[in-house]
This record gives C-alpha cells, structure tokens and sequence, in this order.
C-alpha cells in the first residue's frame, strides 16, 4: 500500500501490495486478474483475488442492491453512498489485513470506478467523490492501477458474447453507448492524472499480449522488495 497515511505505515512494515482492475464493460479485468494471479501464485506468493462491489460479506448484500438497479430510483448520490459502504467494509474486512499479512491483494476494480461511473458519468461534485473515497478508503490506496483500455463497442460485445442469452444487462451494462465511451475517455484521463499509480494497457489485443503487458507492468513494483523475476514459461498461462 502507498504510504497515504506515513506515520502509520512507518509503525507497520507490510511486504504485501494492493494491485486493482479498472477499465469499462467486458474489457478483459476478470480473465487478467486470474491469469495474473496463477502466475503469482506459480512464483510463490500468496493472492487473494477480490471484486467489487462486493468481496466481502456485508459488501456482497449490498452489491446486490446496487446492480440489481434496486437503488437506482433513489439517486445517484445514494448509489455512491452505497459503493463507498461496501468499499469500506471490503477494506477493512479482507483487503487491508491481507496486505498486512504479506498477501498481494488483486482488485477487480475500486476507488476509480467510482470515481468514474459515479463521478463523471454520474454528475457527482468531485469534492463529494473525494470525501466518500476518503472514508471508504481510508488510506487503502493501490499500489498500482492497471486500466484496461478498450473501445466501448467492443468492450460491450465482448460481455454480450460472455452472457447466456436470457441475461439481463447490469444497472450500469444497459446505459447507451456514448456513457460507455465518456467512461472510456474518464478512465484515460485519470491515468494521465496519476501515472505513478496507473497504467494503461491496450486490451485490444489477444488474452496473451494483454497479460504480458500486464505483467510487465506488475514486475518493478515486486523487484522493489528485491523479488525475483518470471522465468519466462510464467508468462503463458
Ligand atoms: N483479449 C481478449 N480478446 C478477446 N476476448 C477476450 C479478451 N479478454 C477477455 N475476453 C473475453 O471477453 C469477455 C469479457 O471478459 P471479462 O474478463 O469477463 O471482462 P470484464 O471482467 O472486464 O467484464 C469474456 O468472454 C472473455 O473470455
Ligand atoms: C466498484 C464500482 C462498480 N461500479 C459498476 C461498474 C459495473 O458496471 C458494475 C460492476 O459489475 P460487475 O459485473 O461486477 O463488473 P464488470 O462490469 O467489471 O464485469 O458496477 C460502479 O458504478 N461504481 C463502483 O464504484
């Protein structure tokens, strides 16, 4: 975890990291987040694979309410609240004493989907963002941001293809294209913002190109605790 509160994490020495998944609909996160985490787990580390909304007990009850579109008439404010809600019982619940227990914790996305679908596409004041994410986060930032960058429209057909024919898109999947592309542009955008934490990577190419590039960008953030490197069969999983 980055040091956002120093004087704790001075007191508490953690060899663990906080790695999250971001990026549009059906942009490849689930299928990365896996493939990564075999190679981490082949390497020797303990991974926890995590999601949200949800991950953990109280978050899953509300993840429910808010896909389910259950919120929904309540307002946009009301879903942030609610994210922010979960976000802060899966912090405390499972990401955070996973990192402090030495584990490399990989988050099927986080803070900056809230940022994004609630804040920009959603209208929010950034100042409103800001406080819930303070709050939910509580100094929890990832180390590192990987942002899976896809156009809209293939990122939609991608999980189109993925469901059963009689599955209802999410709350969020059913939203009109140009929503799906300003989230695009927003994800983007933030990267740009903070180029230390995040990384984009192209997901328009093949399952196998995207987790090298992801991989690529895994490795100096363990070589700085002097970790070893993947022999290079790691890199096909
Ligand atoms: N690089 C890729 N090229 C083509 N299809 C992919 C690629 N990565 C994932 N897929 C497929 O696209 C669909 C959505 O991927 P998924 O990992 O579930 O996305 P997300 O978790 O971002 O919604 C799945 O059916 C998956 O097998
Ligand atoms: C974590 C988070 C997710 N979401 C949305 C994004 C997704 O549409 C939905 C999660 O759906 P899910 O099916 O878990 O994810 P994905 O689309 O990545 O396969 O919730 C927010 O709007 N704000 C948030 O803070």
């Amino acid at each position: 975890m980055r040091p956002a509160w120093p004087g704790k994490q001075s007191v508490t020495k953690s060899t663990g990291r906080f790695i999250t998944f971001e990026g549009g609909e059906g942009v490849g996160k689930s299928t990365q987040i896996h493939r990564l985490a075999d190679v981490l787990r082949r390497r020797g580390h303990d991974v926890l694979v995590t999601r949200e909304p949800g991950g953990s007990p109280g978050a899953e009850a509300v993840r429910h309410v808010l896909l389910s579109g259950a919120a929904e008439e309540f307002g946009v404010r009301m879903e942030a609240i609610l994210f922010a809600a979960a976000r802060s019982d899966h912090v405390e619940e499972v990401i955070r004493p996973a990192v402090d227990q030495g584990t490399i914790v990989l988050c099927d996305r986080f803070m900056d989907s809230s940022r994004v679908y609630q804040g920009v596409t959603g209208n929010l004041e950034p100042q409103f963002i800001r406080n819930l994410e303070r709050i939910a986060i509580h100094g929890m930032v990832p180390d590192l941001t990987l942002v899976l960058d896809l156009p809209a429209e293939s990122g939609l057909r991608r999980a189109k293809a993925r469901e059963s024919k009689d599955a209802t898109p999410d709350r969020f999947e059913k939203e009109e294209l140009s929503t799906h592309e300003m989230r695009r542009e927003a994800f983007i955008e933030l990267t740009q913002k903070e180029p230390d934490r995040c990384k984009l990577i192209d997901a328009s190419r093949s399952q196998d190109g995207v987790a090298l590039a992801i991989l690529s960008a895994v490795e100096p953030l363990l070589q700085q605790t002097g970790e070893t490197s993947a022999p290079a069969q790691d890199q096909k999983s």
